[in-house]
Order: structure tokens, then C-alpha cells, then sequence
């Protein structure tokens, strides 16, 4: 793609620029009172806390899959994977992460994401801020419809996946199969005994574009979304999901929950065991 291209890419249908879609979603980055989510950043930022403070060991390296122009999903990671790689298909995407990286002047400000995880963990925010930065070691093209995602470079598999906001957007609007294969392409790129966390709307029926509505034919519910992990190897640890507020109007979408799952790509011995030792990790 020339330079050209990548300026004038869309983000997304709603969307014109990576910067646009930041504003448009976090005017506020904590806001508790978001017309479609309510107070799900609160939640979702607890949820990647929790997570990364329980005793797993999730490795050295995580791959973030359609990072967006985002970096709140990492923060709380980057307490413990000191090597991150950031994804996306899209370019500018990409570059407002690297802007946040370099501490740029026109960088989009996180700070209040760092602050509330950092009340969690009792460090200080502007530390572990250094930390994330650091542990940003690339941000690379990613497209979750080919087998190897991350065509043309090539990596080792991840000890961490984490996915966000990502398969939904890129499937939205092409069917349940094509979501099916997505999967399984992002857990090919999981090593055994790795970790994955995704977090995925729910109960999508149409998001709006133009003040009109554009229909959402994937139609993800829970059970869609455990079983579609489950088929790519992946073992549910833990699955939780926030409800929406209810509302008469949307702002972006109808989305009913946000999904936060857990899951272990095990190694066969060890499933098998312990599927013999503990039923309930197994949802
Ligand atoms: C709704 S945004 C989520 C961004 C961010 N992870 C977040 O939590 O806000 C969806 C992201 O998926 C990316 N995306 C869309 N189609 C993709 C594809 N086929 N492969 C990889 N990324 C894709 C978009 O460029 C966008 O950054």
C-alpha cells in the first residue's frame, strides 16, 4: 500500500481516521455513563486486572490482534509479558500506537486508563506507563481472513494472545463461517499451553452508519463464541460478560453484553488430565 493509501484509508464504516474513532469512543476514557456500554470500561479494565494478577504463567511475548488504535487492553499485560507485538490491518491504526509509544505530542492520552489500573495494582501510573511503552516492541499488518495472520513476517507462536473489539468488526459482515475461520487462523498463532483473552461484543444486531441502520449478520451470542474457541483448540478457563444498559437509542450499536473470556490452548496430556482432575474448568 503507498503512503497515499494508507492516509486516505477509512478506519472503518463508521469511522473516517484511527483518531476519529478514538474520539468518537473515548471522549472520556473511564466514563462510566456511555450511552451503548455504560460503565463497561470500569469493568473491562478490572476484568484484564484480575486476569493478570492471577497466578498463570502467560510468558514472555503476547500478540495483541487488531490492536486498533488503541492500548488500554495491554496495560495491565505489560505487568507481566515484557515483549508485546501490536496487529492491525490498518496502517494509521498502527501509527497512533507508535505515537503513543514515542510520547508524542499529539499522542491520544491514556492516562486515566493508567491511572485506574494502576490504583488496582498499587504501582505508580506514570511507571507502569514507561513500562507498556517499553514493552511495545512492534506493530505489524494483520489480517485475521488469511491462515497466517501476520503474512508476510513471520513469528514463533505467542505465549499470549489477547483480542479485542477485533473478529466481530472484521466479520460483521460476512457470515458465521468466515468468523469460524478467523478464529482458528488467531489461535494458529497461540503455542501450545499459550493464553488467549478476547473480548467481543454481543447481541449485535445492526450498528449505525449515517444515522441509519447497518445490519450485523453475524449475530454473535455466547455459546457461538465458546464453541468457535473450543473448535480452534482453545479451552474456556472463564467467561464473563456485562450487560449493556437498556435504551431506546443507540450511539454506535445495539450491542447487548461485552464478552470477557479466558481460554488455554492445552497441551493433549494435559487437557486429558485435567479433565480427569477438575470438570468445572471447563465451561
Ligand atoms: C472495533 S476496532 C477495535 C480496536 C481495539 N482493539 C479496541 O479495543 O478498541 C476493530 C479493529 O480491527 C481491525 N480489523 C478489521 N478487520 C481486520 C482484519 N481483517 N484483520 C485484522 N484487523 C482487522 C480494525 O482495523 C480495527 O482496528
Amino acid at each position: 500500500m503507498s503512503s497515499k493509501e494508507v492516509e486516505t484509508q477509512m478506519f472503518d464504516d463508521h469511522c473516517k481516521s484511527a483518531r476519529e474513532y478514538l474520539e468518537f469512543n473515548w471522549p472520556d476514557v473511564m466514563a462510566i455513563d456511555d450511552v451503548d456500554e455504560g460503565a463497561a470500561m470500569p469493568w473491562i479494565m478490572d476484568q484484564f486486572h484480575r486476569t493478570f494478577t492471577e497466578d498463570r504463567d502467560f510468558g514472555e511475548r503476547l500478540l495483541d490482534v487488531g490492536t486498533g488504535p488503541t492500548i488500554y487492553q495491554l496495560i495491565s499485560a505489560s505487568r507481566v509479558l515484557p515483549h508485546i507485538v501490536c496487529s492491525d490491518i490498518h496502517q494509521g491504526a498502527l501509527e497512533e500506537v507508535r505515537k503513543w509509544k514515542n510520547g508524542d505530542a499529539g499522542a491520544f492520552d491514556w492516562s486515566s486508563a493508567m491511572q485506574h489500573v494502576s490504583g488496582l495494582e498499587g504501582t505508580g501510573w506514570e511507571e507502569r506507563q514507561d513500562q507498556l511503552r517499553r514493552a511495545i516492541k512492534d506493530t505489524v499488518f494483520c489480517d485475521v481472513h488469511n491462515e497466517n495472520p501476520l503474512h508476510p513476517a513471520v513469528f514463533r507462536p505467542f505465549d499470549t494472545i489477547i483480542s479485542t473489539y477485533c473478529l466481530e468488526g472484521a466479520c460483521f459482515n460476512k457470515g458465521r463461517s468466515t468468523y469460524k475461520k478467523a478464529v482458528k487462523n488467531v489461535c494458529s498463532l497461540l503455542k501450545p499451553d499459550g493464553y488467549i483473552i478476547l473480548l467481543s461484543y454481543i447481541g449485535v444486531t445492526y450498528y449505525l452508519k449515517d444515522g441509519k441502520k447497518d445490519p450485523d449478520n453475524l449475530r454473535l451470542d455466547t455459546d457461538f463464541v465458546l464453541k468457535n474457541l473450543s473448535e480452534a483448540g482453545i479451552t474456556v478457563l472463564e467467561a464473563s460478560e456485562f450487560k449493556t444498559p437498556d435504551r431506546e437509542a443507540c450511539s454506535y450499536s445495539d450491542v447487548k453484553s461485552i464478552l470477557y473470556v479466558v481460554g488455554k490452548k492445552y497441551l493433549k496430556g494435559d487437557y486429558l488430565r485435567l479433565l480427569s482432575e477438575n470438570n468445572d474448568h471447563c465451561v
